[in-house]
């Protein structure tokens, strides 16, 4: 764990860049410093690897405290993470990543069996391996980046603004990339952005600075979007906080239907038994159980049969237990029969659910969540990460 113990940050002109800021960041967890530009977010990362001194205060590492260490032991088991990547120009791709693992003593092809294991666990073609920076994309730098900082397995993650530079569809497949590999390395990272919506998305916890370097919140990003501290904070937040806030509720709970569900090889007779007067519509699935499209089901009705050519699209599914309610709802939105169509990890239909089944949920869901939350307090434990059972997804 870190533990960041009242820190002062004053730089020599007299800038009071942190300000008395006490965080604790759990372990195996992402924890996001943000705020609008100059809060001190950078500042902080800094003094937890010692590229800015601190001036009041102390930093602990897994209890020691940082300053108690040589700078290089303590840097090497951080691993740092900057805007534009900020790779070694002459160097190829392969050497860029290998170059920790060789600073520390590792053979070159020890160091390049490293570095080719990364490319690939960050999703880089290993035939980009001998290329130098100026060839790849902004995206595929962030990557090499990445890749760069986990090459000698460093418990800690600093990464500062790692995906600012890049376009925005880019920025979403890095950050979706970035909480897989979390989920294999299960790393300590702590990663200051100024937008609040890359903080929720990636977040365990998320620390909300206010301009002078004060901590305005520190809370799961859950708790942000239902109870933020103050008008500062809201105002930070923006609009939409109830939607947003459905993220983090799993799917698993809601009940699903299958009566309208339909193979596409239905006999007449099956189709009549399905389409009874509360379906008016079908879910046709292939022979795989896979979903085809949605037929009306007064016009499937003594027909010859479902003809796939004249379905109405069925939209993005959602995992049913793997997205959130907030998914499950976006589906159902956008259907053209106000119906949302769950699958298994396998894409095979598991049932469908309605607009008003979702509400339900999100009622639920809603009072679930209340009743947890006041239990909590009445024992006087704190919320913390992990207590969201829905995916983080990257949508
Ligand atoms: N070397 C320095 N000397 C004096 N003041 C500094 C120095 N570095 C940063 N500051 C000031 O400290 C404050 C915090 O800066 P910092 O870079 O930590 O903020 P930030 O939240 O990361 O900002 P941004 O989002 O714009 O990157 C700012 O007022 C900045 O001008």
């Amino acid at each position: 764990m870190i533990r960041i113990e009242s820190v002062t940050k004053r730089y020599p002109d007299g800038t009071v860049a942190v300000d008395r800021l006490s965080l604790e960041i759990p372990d195996g967890s992402v924890t996001v410093l943000v705020g609008p530009s100059g809060c001190g977010k950078t500042t902080t990362l800094r003094m937890i690897n010692r590229m800015v001194e601190l001036s009041e205060g102390r930093i602990l590492l897994d209890g020691a405290d940082i300053t108690r260490q040589p700078v290089n032991t303590l840097r090497r088991s951080m691993g740092y993470v900057i805007q534009n990547a900020g790779l070694f120009q002459h160097r190829t791709i392969v050497d860029n990543i290998a170059t920790v693992p060789r600073m520390l003593g590792w053979d070159r092809g020890r160091a390049r069996t490293r570095a080719m294991d990364l490319m690939e666990r960050v999703g880089l073609d290993a035939g980009l391996a001998k290329r130098y920076p100026y060839q790849l994309s902004g995206g595929q730098q962030q990557r090499v980046g990445v890749a760069r900082a986990l090459a000698a397995d460093p418990p800690v993650l600093l990464m500062d603004e790692p995906f600012s530079a890049v376009d925005p569809i880019v920025r979403k497949t890095l950050q979706a990339e970035l909480l897989r590999i979390q989920e294999e390395l299960g790393k300590t990272i702590v990663f200051v952005t100024h937008d609040i919506d890359e903080a929720i998305r990636l977040g365990d916890m998320v620390a909300v600075m206010r301009t002078g370097g004060k901590l305005a919140q520190f809370a799961p990003p859950d708790e942000l979007l239902s109870a933020p501290a103050d008008e500062f904070v809201e105002d930070f937040l923006g609009a939409g906080r109830g939607v947003r806030r459905l993220s983090f509720f799993t799917s698993a709970g809601l009940e699903l239907t299958t009566d309208p569900v339909v193979a596409v090889d239905a006999s007449a007779a099956q189709i009549a038994e399905r389409a009874t007067d509360d379906v008016p519509y079908l879910l046709v699935t292939d022979a795989d159980g896979r979903p085809l499209g949605w037929a009306r089901a007064k016009d499937a009705v003594g027909g010859e049969g479902l003809d796939a050519a004249q379905l109405l699209s069925h939209g993005r599914p959602f995992e049913f237990g793997r997205d959130s309610l907030r998914d499950a709802l976006d589906c159902a939105v956008l259907s053209p029969t106000g119906w949302a169509v769950a699958v298994d990890g396998d894409g095979r239909v598991v049932g469908v659910a309605s607009q008003e089944t979702i509400a339900g949920a999100i009622r639920d869901a809603h009072a679930e969540r209340k009743g947890s939350a006041d239990r909590k307090a009445a024992a006087g434990a704190p919320g913390g990460p992990g207590a969201t059972g829905a995916r983080r997804t990257a949508r």
